[in-house]
């Protein structure tokens, strides 16, 4: 058989004989063949490939084949027209070398493919294979570990600092909620903590051994979400070359933190519900749902009862995820516990490096004057800048603290040190990018406090999209230099 015959458009140079024998011989040789057609639904599969996956031909036939066989790139064939002529496919802790080659009508467009399993048991390759699966074992451990680290809950129930009434009420909550699998929606301005209890939340639960997933949904641009949460197939959009999980798949199991709510659009709100109501999703492009187990908490800065009565939040969502609500005051309204969030955040921003830098008195009654847009956030941003302008002096007082503060939020205190317009001459030269994170860092503040600390609004203050918005706050919040709410004094 010449190699042109395999062309497409060449078909006609194959004999029905040809496939007849074709198709006898990988049915005889192979440790298993499948057959699947244009939409990559299995339309013929031999005993043997049935034996191996351990289920009849009846149950088989018809079936998209990503759902029989996870792991198949038989549809990737299908889609792009080529071969896969060698490759090592895992099915349920087993290596099977396959090929998969694509299958055209006459007029050279791909009209299925056809795979079989050359071996099911990897013996004869045992030198190249057992090189495989040693890397292949190194680097699942390294993905295992990475993702242990990085879905699990930094925070418990003990991190929630406060010990007015007001904060009691709340760690009362977060303690029922861990004991019931049930949806908690979290309420509070920004910064007040919301992730830190929805992360405690899950660490008391039942799930804290699974995933604890955390997306922002006002971080991501609206037409990435619906990947984003459900996953994305092969082939979904331009670029999409690998099967990805969403933060569903991601979150199975375990919990689902859903920060900013609110900020969900609409379309993207029917399909959450879906996925709630059916515990089911469906990766984008794969015309396949997948069972998922998450428990979801969902937090918001925005008042959702008014944005369903304007019609900007769906009503059955809202109760879907409110069965239990957790109301997170502001720092303002519970100024009591400034001095016992001061002492531990001195305690963790002293990292257990040497003694922690302490407060007085007068400096603590300060902060009781600053109204706290950024709440608790703020109070650490404030306290990190303080520590760094004292140049860590063991107790922080009220000139540090003065110089800390930021000027919109001390405005009666009169004391912080602003540079005036008149000042400029005494200005020092600094470089450029630093003047200019600087003044970034003051614009967003300053919206920011203009309204109270919601970033949706601030955004559309600064003339930013949320996501920029959310982009440059998770730059800054790793610099003390730009952190809103600090600045340096010139
Ligand atoms: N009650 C608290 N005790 C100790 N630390 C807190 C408390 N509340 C907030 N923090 C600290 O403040 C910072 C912000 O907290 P968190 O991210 O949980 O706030 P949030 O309400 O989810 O904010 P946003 O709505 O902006 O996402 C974190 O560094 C956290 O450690």
């Amino acid at each position: 058989m010449s190699s042109e015959a395999y062309e497409p458009g060449r078909i006609q140079g194959l004999t029905r004989e040809m496939i007849d024998a074709l198709m006898a011989m990988f049915e005889k040789a192979s440790a298993g063949a499948i057959a699947v057609d244009r939409e990559s639904r299995i339309t013929w599969i031999n005993d043997s490939y049935c034996q191996l996956l351990g289920k009849r031909q009846s149950d088989i036939i018809g079936q998209p084949v990503r759902r029989i066989i996870p792991h198949s790139r038989m549809p990737e064939v299908v889609e792009s027209g080529d071969p896969l002529l060698l490759d090592i496919m895992e099915h349920e802790g087993q290596q099977l070398v396959v090929t998969r080659l694509p299958w055209y009508d006459g007029q050279g467009d791909a009209n299925g493919a056809i795979a079989c399993v050359l071996y099911d048991d990897l013996q004869p390759l045992t030198p190249l294979v057992a090189r495989y699966r040693r890397l292949h074992q190194d680097l699942q451990a390294a993905r295992k570990a990475l993702a242990r680290r990085l879905r699990s809950a930094r925070y418990s129930l003990s991190d929630f600092v406060g010990a007015t009434p007001q904060a009691l009420e709340v760690k009362r909550k977060a303690r029922l909620a861990a004991g019931r699998d049930m949806p908690v929606l979290i309420r509070g301005e920004t910064g007040t903590g919301k992730e830190v209890l929805a992360q405690a939340i899950h660490a008391a639960s039942r799930r804290a051994e699974n995933p604890f997933v955390a997306v922002n949904v006002a971080a991501v641009p609206e037409t990435l979400l619906e990947a984003e949460f459900f996953g994305v197939a092969p082939g979904a959009f331009t670029g999409a070359s690998k099967y990805r999980d969403g933060r569903f798949q991601l979150a199975h199991s375990g919990t689902l933190f859903l920060d900013e709510v609110g900020d969900m659009p609409l379309p993207m709100q029917a399909k959450l519900l879906r996925a709630l109501q059916e515990g089911e999703v469906e990766p984008l492009g794969s015309g396949q749902v997948q069972s998922v187990d998450v428990r979801v908490i969902a937090a918001t800065s925005r008042d959702l009862p008014a944005m369903i009565a304007a019609g900007q939040f769906r009503s059955d969502l809202y109760y879907r995820l409110n069965v239990l609500e957790i109301l997170v005051p502001p720092l303002r309204e519970r100024p009591a516990d400034l001095g016992i969030l001061c002492e531990g955040l001195l305690a963790e921003l002293a990292g257990g490096a040497g003694p922690e830098a302490g407060i007085t008195r007068e400096a603590l009654e300060l902060l009781g004057r600053h109204s706290w847009p950024g709440n608790v956030r703020e109070l650490r941003n404030v306290l990190e800048r303080a520590l760094t302008l004292a140049e860590d002096a063991s107790v922080l007082d009220v000139r540090a603290l003065a110089q800390a503060l930021p000027r919109l939020g001390t405005a009666e205190t009169g004391r912080n040190p602003g540079v005036g317009p008149g000042d400029a001459a005494a200005l020092p030269v600094r470089p450029l990018a630093d003047v200019l994170a600087r003044a970034e860092a003051d614009a967003i503040t300053a919206a920011l406090d203009a309204t109270g600390g919601n970033r949706t609004r601030a955004a559309r203050l600064l003339g930013v999209s949320r996501s920029a918005l959310y982009e440059r706050l998770g730059r800054m919040s790793c610099k003390p230099d730009t952190c809103p709410g600090s600045r340096t004094p010139d």
